[in-house]
């Protein structure tokens, strides 16, 4: 096995195409080196991959790993979080704290989102680049640490840098080996396999048979502009698996799963993620649909397996709601989950139809942050939001995390 095909496998990285393997081959090449890497590509093609695969096959390996994404802390605490700070720094800051660069002395950091740092920080991680020197917020002491830094940003940043809001001194420290990671439209042969991978995941995750494409399925799939790239495919995947019966899918049942495209314009894909709130409803409304699938086959096991200890198969159970998961007792009264929401809408005894939607949503961001112990970044991926979306929706909503 080649070294790139032990990587792609280590990592679940899906492809053969050339770009690709070219792109993983400068992260291979790269990786024992100190240099700071810049990753960049549109939104969705797997740039979160190669800061792990550069650390994974360097010196730093067995030194610590932090991600970054920069466009999800505040910017009034950004420096502290990333340079620390120290006691009485600020209102609340109650105790001395490490940054992450700080932390990751030895090891590698990965700044994702680098194009969303304010002015100020990036005057000190420019600092850090070039010296590897830092101060702590409220701190006059300079402190060293060494740090491989790797950068991903799917904005152009020239044009951020031509319209003032990156320093071009940044750019180019940061930039001293770029990879560009292809888009999905680069490598349409990549598609097929890709689509395969997130339906079987989808099939072992909800014990069901995974979806398959016939012919002109595949065709269509293979010439889709697909804007939102790998993240808006296995979005495709995933909602068809969730929503269709049937598991062989036609081109007629997938064109229903994408948005319309103007002739050769590249246009708003409806289930790319999206920050707005009617495509998170939407997203948040199949995760429904795949809980309540899943809740609903571990319902049917339970009632077999019920059935079986009792051997009275002909009376039926006539509550076991308290035996099930908590989840699962959610959607048992809604047998037909998918017209539930619909329905419960025009009924007037309801909640408003506001409170049912906020509750909703409410409940899947806790749960999806139980399923991720409270890790953001994972839980946002798993509701298909970005995570500025979930932290907003979490303040939105006042949930509580601990
Ligand atoms: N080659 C691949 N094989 C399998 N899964 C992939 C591949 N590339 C990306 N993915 C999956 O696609 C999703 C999006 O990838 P990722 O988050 O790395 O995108 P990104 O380029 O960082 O996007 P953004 O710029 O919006 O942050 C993730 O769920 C990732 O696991």
């Amino acid at each position: 096995m080649t070294e790139i095909a032990t990587v792609k496998q280590r990592f679940g990285i899906i492809g053969t195409s050339e770009l690709l393997d070219r792109a993983l081959e400068v992260a291979l090449r790269v990786a024992p080196t100190d240099l700071t890497v810049l990753v960049t590509g549109e939104s969705g093609v797997g740039k979160e991959f190669f800061p792990q695969v550069i650390h994974a096959y360097s010196a730093r390996k067995h030194n610590k790993y932090i991600a970054v994404n920069c466009a999800a802390i505040p910017e009034g605490t950004i420096d502290s979080e990333l340079f620390g700070h120290e006691k009485g720094a600020f209102t609340g800051a109650t105790e001395a704290r490490k940054g992450y660069f700080e932390e990751a002395d030895g090891g590698t950091i990965f700044l994702d989102e680098v194009a969303e740092l304010p002015h100020p920080t990036q005057a000190r991680l420019l600092r850090v680049l070039q010296t590897g020197e830092f101060i702590r917020v409220g701190s006059s002491k300079v402190q060293k640490t060494n740090v491989r830094v790797v950068a991903a940003t799917n904005m152009n940043l020239q044009e951020a840098i031509a319209q003032g809001r990156f320093r071009e001194d940044l750019f180019y420290r940061l930039s001293t080996v770029p990879i560009v990671v292809p888009s999905l439209r680069e490598r349409p042969e990549d598609i097929p396999l890709l689509f395969r991978k997130f339906a079987a995941d989808v099939a072992v995750q909800y014990r069901m048979p995974a979806v398959t494409l016939d012919e002109g399925a595949r065709q269509m799939l293979m010439h889709y502009y697909w804007r939102g790239n790998i993240r808006q495919l296995k979005n495709v995947a995933e909602q068809i698996s969730a929503i269709e019966q049937a598991r062989v899918i036609t081109a007629e049942v997938l064109s229903k799963y994408l948005p319309r495209q103007e002739a050769g314009a590249p246009v708003a894909a409806g289930s790319v993620r999206m920050d707005d709130d009617m495509s998170t409803e939407r997203e948040l409304l199949y995760k429904v649909l795949f809980d309540m699938r899943a809740d609903i086959n571990d319902l049917k096991r339970m009632m077999a397996e019920l059935m079986q200890a009792s051997g009275r198969c002909q009376e039926p159970v006539r509550d076991i709601r308290g035996l099930l998961p908590s989840a699962a007792q959610s959607s048992l009264a809604p047998v037909q989950p998918a017209p539930v929401y619909a329905e419960s809408e025009e009924v007037t005894d309801d909640p408003p139809r506001e409170r049912t939607k906020a509750d909703m949503q409410r409940e899947q961001i806790i749960r999806a942050l139980r399923r991720n112990n409270g890790r953001r970044r994972e839980a946002a991926a798993e509701l298909f939001m970005s995570e500025r979306t979930l932290y907003r929706k979490i303040k939105e909503l006042g949930i509580a995390e601990n």
